[in-house]
């Protein structure tokens, strides 16, 4: 039998980081980000149905979804959010669950779904192990706008959005302490890895 795990965290913890490392240990990662973009493509279902709900404000003179400006809608509006949410996330599911059972098929001895919303979305049934990838909200706060750009407003709503990164820590069979450098969140996760026997 497969292990899947379910790889969580906040916004800018750390999980593609981490993500990242499970091919070392030749670990396949379905990455729900990414579907959450495939499955907005022009002339996919999710698309016309965004497009419909939020008009042609939200797309880019390509036609393309304009992602920064639909984050600026849904982060600050929860009812936008909710209805964003509606159109995307069952396509993600799909999609997330026929990857899954493709590698658990080809004989993986461990799968991990990284899903950003796994508690939020009460989606822990999809898998056998939690793990959170944990820093502490000056870390997380840094990191995000280091990487995106963002103000320190902007980051504020996007971590204030989602479940507080040390509750899920507490609700998590294990936590990766992402504070320190990749090197030490790489070993906790050798460490962990060896510890639940997933590796040859
Ligand atoms: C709003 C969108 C267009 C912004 O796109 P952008 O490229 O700027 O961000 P990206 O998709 O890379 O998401 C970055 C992070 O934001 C957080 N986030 C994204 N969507 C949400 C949401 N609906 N609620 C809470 N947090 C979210 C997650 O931590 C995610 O890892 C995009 O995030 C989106 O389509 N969101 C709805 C689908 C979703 O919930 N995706 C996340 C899990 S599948
Ligand atoms: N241990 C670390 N030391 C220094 N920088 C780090 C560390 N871990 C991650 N980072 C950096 O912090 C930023 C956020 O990390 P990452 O993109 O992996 O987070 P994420 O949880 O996947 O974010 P998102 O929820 O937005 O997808 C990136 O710029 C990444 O390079």
């Amino acid at each position: 039998m497969a292990l899947i795990i379910g790889l969580t965290g906040s916004i800018a913890s750390g999980k593609s980081t981490v993500s990242l490392m499970f091919d070392d240990f030749n670990i396949p990662v379905v990455d729900a980000d990414k579907l959450s973009r495939e499955v907005v493509m022009p002339g996919e279902n999710a698309y016309n149905k965004i497009v419909e709900t939020f008009s042609e404000e939200v797309l880019r003179e390509d036609k393309s979804i304009d992602r920064k400006k639909l984050g600026s809608i849904i982060f600050q509006d929860k009812e936008k959010r909710k209805q964003l949410n509606a159109i995307v996330h069952p396509a993600v599911r799909k999609k997330m669950l026929e990857k899954r059972d493709h590698y658990v098929k080809q004989g993986a001895r461990c799968v991990v779904l990284d899903i950003p919303l796994l508690f939020e979305s009460k989606l822990t049934h999809f898998v056998d192990k939690t793990l959170v990838v944990y820093v502490d909200e000056e870390v997380q706060l840094q990191r995000l706008i280091g990487r995106d750009g963002y103000s320190r407003e902007e980051a504020y709503q996007r971590i204030n959005v989602q479940i507080p990164v040390k509750e899920k820590a507490a609700m998590a069979d294990a936590v990766i302490d992402n504070n320190g450098s990749k090197q030490e969140s790489y070993q906790q996760l050798e460490s962990l890895l060896n510890e639940w026997q997933v590796l040859q």
